[in-house]
């Protein structure tokens, strides 16, 4: 058990030598009281959603491990998205797929309809969380080939065309509700696995397709749409449309928030440099913070130097009013809540420890050329005592200090996620 005065004086001499240094810890506490996370549901049901079909999750897309507790419905993901949300400081945001509707008969991705997310609406505005968004496009028959808004068949592309425009009005009817922008994100898997002796064609129909989904202008104090790329997958080895490439393109012309996954570059690709050069062209950036391990492989957000790197970027460069900070990963080989409060509780020291810099001296340095003081700082910034500040936050917001969240899985997981055994799918016939 952690003692509430041992965390207050060991804050308080930590706000010393934070002061020597000419940083202000209570503004650094001020600051990140307003940095919402968009935690994304997918980790808590392995990709599965709602949708009653009990379909493979595919498309590039793969979660491995067994570990028991998966939510299985609505009721069961929201449960454990408040266990979640209960241990981990600050106000976030829910990711949302649309794959996790809720349908009472078999609706197609290009029939949704608000109606479907309005339990969802209800229980976010109940909780204080706002909603994001995605058309999700993969893990259906009308994907079963690798393509869908770049398909070669008009018929399949006019399907994921409609389900993109549905998706659209979901999350401006959400963003509406909620009284912020939903951002609405597209991740579209079509590639092949081989070589393709035409890699224009397949990007000239997703322009088009993505064209005219974004036709009609929405209000963006509802909805911001979202364009993210990819380098390969699991079956698009040889070629992605939707490459770098590709969209950082399309966003710019189009004015379009521009997503950036931290495991959809090359390994020794890191997105941490790709920030500043890409708010250079577009208004907003939305990150999929995540982790690869020699791919794409989505492991839980762990307290990296790139992840260090990311949060540096963003507090240094004055962007977190332009950059929504997303999550992206599934581990089925954990507790999924527990995967949640690891990634998200990660991403958030991250920002802390980035606000804790003394940025302007340290730019200062580098200005004057002194690089000789700026290495010395910025190692030396590394054992400052910024986890005091931490333990300290999470205190003064009522929340677990240090590991004792994990207590609170290991008797949810008892009381509540081990009794769910099978696969109990929302009634759909
Ligand atoms: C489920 C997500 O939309 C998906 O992970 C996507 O964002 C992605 O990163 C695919 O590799
Ligand atoms: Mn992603």
């Amino acid at each position: 058990m952690t003692n509430t005065a041992n965390i207050e004086n060991a804050f308080q001499l930590a706000k010393e030598r934070y002061a020597a240094m000419g940083v202000d810890v209570d503004i650094a506490l001020q600051r990140i009281r307003n940095v919402a996370i968009s935690v994304h549901c997918w980790q808590g049901d392995d990709v599965m959603g709602f949708e009653g079909d009990e379909g493979a999750l595919g498309n590039g897309l793969a979660v491995t491990g067994n570990y028991p507790g998966r939510a299985r419905t609505p009721d069961e993901l929201r449960e454990d998205l408040q266990l979640a949300y209960s241990l981990i400081p600050g106000r976030h945001r829910l990711n949302l797929h649309a794959l996790y509707g809720e349908f009472q008969t078999p609706v197609d991705r290009d029939q949704i309809e608000v109606e479907h997310f309005q339990g969802w609406i209800d229980w976010a505005g109940d909780q204080g969380v706002s909603l994001d968004f995605n058309p999700s496009y993969f893990s259906h028959p009308k994907a079963a080939d690798g393509f869908t808004l770049a398909h070669a068949d008009a018929g399949i592309r006019q399907f994921w065309i409609d389900h993109g425009i549905a998706s659209r009005k979901i999350a401006a009817a959400m963003g509406a509700a909620q009284g912020n922008p939903c951002v609405n994100n597209f991740w579209v898997p079509d590639g092949y696995k081989d070589v393709p002796v035409s890699r224009s064609a397949p990007r000239e129909r997703l322009a088009a397709s993505l064209d005219e989904i974004f036709a009609v202008d929405l209000p963006a104090e509802h909805t911001l749409d979202a364009v993210e790329c990819k380098l390969f997958g699991i079956g698009s080895e040889s070629y992605v449309v939707g490459s770098h490439e590709f969209y950082m393109g399309y966003a710019i012309s189009r004015n379009k928030v521009l997503c950036l996954d931290a495991g959809h570059f090359h390994p020794t690709e890191v997105i941490s440099d790709k920030i500043s050069a890409a708010l250079m062209y577009v208004p907003e950036l939305l990150l999929h913070v995540s982790r690869g391990v020699r791919w794409d492989s989505d492991h839980v957000v762990t307290y990296s130097d790139e992840l260090q790197a990311i949060m540096q970027e963003i507090v240094r460069g004055q962007y977190l009013d332009r950059v929504h900070i997303g999550l992206d990963f599934f581990d089925a080989s954990i507790n999924r809540v527990a995967a949640w409060a690891i990634g998200t509780r990660n991403a958030l020291k991250a920002v802390m420890a980035a606000l804790l810099e003394p940025i302007d001296q340290l730019q200062q340095l580098e200005r004057e050329g002194d690089y000789t003081a700026r290495l010395a700082l910025t190692e030396e910034l590394k054992s400052m005592p910024f986890g005091a500040v931490w333990d300290y936050y999470c205190q003064s917001v009522d929340v677990p200090v240090g590991a004792e969240w994990l207590d609170k899985v290991r008797d949810y997981e008892q009381r509540v996620q081990l009794h769910r055994t099978g696969d109990l799918q929302v009634a759909v016939s």
